[in-house]
Parts: C-alpha cells; sequence; structure tokens
C-alpha cells in the first residue's frame, strides 16, 4: 500500500515556514517527519547538522548529485540546496508524513516526480513585513537578507501560477495560519493515525 502522502512547504524565506513546521513536529511528534535537506550554506547558530539540514561542501553534495542520489537540487541565494533519495525514504520507513521545506524551484522540479505530494505555499502579508521579519530574525548579512528579498518578489511572482499550488496561507497572525495549515493537513493525519491503530 502507498504511504501517507507527504506535504512541501514553500514560499519567500522568511515568510515563516520554519516557524510553522516547528510546531507542527511538535504538536505531532508522531506523525510528520521532517526531509532534512542538504545545504552549502553556513549554519546558523543553534542549528544542528543531520537534523536542520546535512551541511556539506559543494563538492560533496556535487558528488552525491552526480551520484544520482538527489530527487532535486537548486542554487539559493548563492548556495546550493536539495534533497537526497535518502532524507524522504528516512521518513517514509518510520510510516510518517514526510514535511519538505524547499524552495519554489524544488516545487517545480518535484512536479516532475513521482512523490505526488500535497503543495503548500507560505507567504508574508507583504514584502515589507517580510523585510522586517528577516531584519528581525538576525541570521542574515545585509547583502544576504538583499538577495532573499529578490528571490522573494520572484517566488511571489511565479507562485501565482494557477494549479501550482494546493493551497496558499498566508501567515499573518501566527495562529490563524498554523490552524489553516492544520486543517489541510486534517485527512493525511486522521489516515496516519488510524493506520497506527490497525
Ligand atoms: N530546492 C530546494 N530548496 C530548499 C531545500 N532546502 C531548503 N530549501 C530552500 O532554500 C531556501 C533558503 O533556506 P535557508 O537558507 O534555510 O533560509 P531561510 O528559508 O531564510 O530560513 C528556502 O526557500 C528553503 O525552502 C531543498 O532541499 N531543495
Ligand atoms: N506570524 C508571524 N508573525 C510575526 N513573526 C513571525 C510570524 N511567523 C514567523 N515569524 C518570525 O519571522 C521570522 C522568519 O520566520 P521563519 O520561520 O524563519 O521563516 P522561513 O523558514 O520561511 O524562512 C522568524 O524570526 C519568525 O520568528
Amino acid at each position: 500500500m502507498q504511504g501517507p502522502r507527504p506535504v512541501v512547504l514553500s514560499g519567500p524565506s522568511g515568510a515563516g515556514k520554519s516557524t510553522l513546521l516547528k510546531k507542527l513536529l511538535k504538536d505531532y511528534e508522531n506523525i510528520f517527519g521532517f526531509s532534512v535537506s542538504h545545504t552549502t550554506r553556513q549554519p546558523r547558530p543553534g542549528e544542528v547538522n543531520g537534523k536542520d539540514y546535512h551541511f556539506v561542501s559543494r563538492e560533496e553534495m556535487q558528488k552525491e548529485i552526480d551520484a544520482g542520489e538527489f530527487i532535486e537540487h537548486a542554487e539559493f541565494s548563492g548556495n546550493m540546496y536539495g534533497t537526497s533519495k535518502g532524507a524522504v525514504q528516512a521518513v517514509q520507513a518510520q510510516n510518517q508524513i514526510c514535511v519538505l521545506d524547499i524552495d519554489i524551484q524544488g516545487v517545480k522540479n518535484i512536479k516532475r516526480t513521482e512523490l505526488n505530494p500535497i503543495y503548500i505555499s507560505v507567504q508574508p502579508p507583504s514584502i515589507e513585513i517580510l523585510e522586517k521579519r528577516l531584519r528581525d530574525r538576525k541570521t542574515e548579512t545585509e547583502e544576504s537578507l538583499q538577495k532573499r528579498l529578490s528571490a522573494a518578489r520572484v517566488d511571489l511572482e511565479l507562485s501565482k501560477e494557477p494549479g501550482l499550488f494546493d493551497l496558499v496561507i498566508i501567515n499573518d497572525d501566527l495562529e490563524k495560519a498554523y490552524s489553516e495549515l492544520k486543517e489541510v493537513l486534517l485527512e493525511e493525519i486522521k489516515k496516519t493515525e488510524e493506520s497506527r491503530k490497525s
């Protein structure tokens, strides 16, 4: 039998994907599992290798891509990011719903695969609010902040493509955004809970 449908969370950097994801993973510890991506960017304070990302060199990552070990990969803001087959398999082996946090290029590439996830875009109420949140997060240099803001503008434009996402969540009030996320996932959550009982 096919396992539960994976979930893709996409949207501009700073829109609130990680914040929503962390709440979901905490509230439904056994139901959802995070697809740990590879990246060539430097870890931020508090980020754990193997949990938040697999932090790797560009050479290492390219080698694994060439060996066919990735489902998708993309260049974002000067760094390489990608989902390995192993990352998704590790979650599916636990019979958990696999959640991917990927950019819009990743969304388009995943559409060409057999993964068949639910596609959700998390978006900020405005570019101004996005900028404020990114600044307040204090993770970026001025240069990487500007790169993220221009990528955000592109993302918001491309996201308008009809049918690209199953749901767009405007993350204004966090609790409201989280409720919307839970609501769309309710059916998959129930199915997974049921399958645990049988
Ligand atoms: N295509 C793709 N994008 C990814 C992957 N992992 C993370 N990203 C995206 O890369 C972008 C930058 O992520 P990150 O450096 O963690 O910054 P943040 O989104 O501002 O916290 C975000 O849009 C992520 O969704 C991946 O495996 N594949
Ligand atoms: N609804 C919200 N209202 C105010 N601040 C928020 C909200 N959602 C997220 N944030 C804050 O905005 C920043 C960016 O959120 P984050 O989850 O890191 O975004 P992403 O993972 O999409 O890059 C974080 O500092 C986070 O605490």
